[in-house]
């Protein structure tokens, strides 16, 4: 492991990043990047600006202060929705639709990774005999699951996780890890964070420790 300080290529560097809620800091400034073929691990304890921190990246919050770069240009609109997949605490899915159907229209929406169907990544995260489940009708496991199986299916390049471990049982954990590690291995990186509880996923990982309100 290594520290999470600017390297020269970089699918994302972070340079001064800074965030506040009426004008409480919640991180920052913060500087870091993220190479292809590694994961970074953000820590911290509950408050301490985690999912913040990815929704500012993932472009759905906006920084105080700071440059987000992508690919080497600062990060706008277009290459946030071609490099990044966000897996947050809400899945995004629509309870009313069957599980397929919930991914097929995802994949509409943001593309699909080639040679990839949605039938297969419901097998690969184990979900394969809930393709016309209805949503509602999953466990909070499953649906993070499918979450996951959407991930699998993305063409993006930077996997934005949060919380990933969360709702799921070992089987599960062990999921995470090896999409997370086939992920990298075919020159993708990944933002991941956890408490610290789990355990990290066997690839090149940084770290980056966030402070702040427990
Ligand atoms: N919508 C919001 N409005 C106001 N404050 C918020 C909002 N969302 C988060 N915060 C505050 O911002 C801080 C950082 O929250 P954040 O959710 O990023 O932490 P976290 O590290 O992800 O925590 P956890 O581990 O508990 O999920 C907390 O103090 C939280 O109370």
């Amino acid at each position: 492991m290594s520290d999470a300080s600017v390297s020269s290529i970089a699918l994302l560097a972070v340079r001064g990043l800074a965030f506040s809620r009426d004008e409480t800091p919640i991180f920052g400034p913060l500087d870091f990047s993220v190479d292809a073929n590694e994961a970074l691990l953000v820590q911290g304890g509950n408050g301490a600006g985690k999912t913040t921190l990815l929704r500012v990246l993932a472009g759905l919050l906006r920084a105080d202060a700071g440059l987000v770069e992508i690919d080497g240009r600062p990060a706008r609109p277009e290459s946030r929705a071609r490099h990044i997949a966000y897996l947050g605490h809400l899945p995004g899915l629509k309870a009313d639709l069957s599980a397929l159907q919930n991914l097929e229209f995802l994949c509409g929406l943001h593309g699909r990774r080639k040679a990839q169907t949605a039938e297969a990544a419901m097998g690969i995260v184990g979900l394969g005999g809930y393709e016309d489940a209805a949503v509602r009708t999953l466990s909070a496991g499953q649906k993070k699951r499918l979450g996951l199986a959407r991930l699998w299916l993305s063409p993006a390049p930077l996997w934005l996780l949060d919380e990933p471990y969360a709702n799921l049982d070992l089987d599960g954990i062990n999921l995470v890890n090896r999409m997370v590690q086939a992920h990298l291995r075919s020159g993708g990186a990944a933002l991941i964070t956890t408490h610290g509880a789990y355990a990290a996923p066997p690839v090149r990982t940084r770290m980056l420790e966030l402070g702040g309100a427990a």
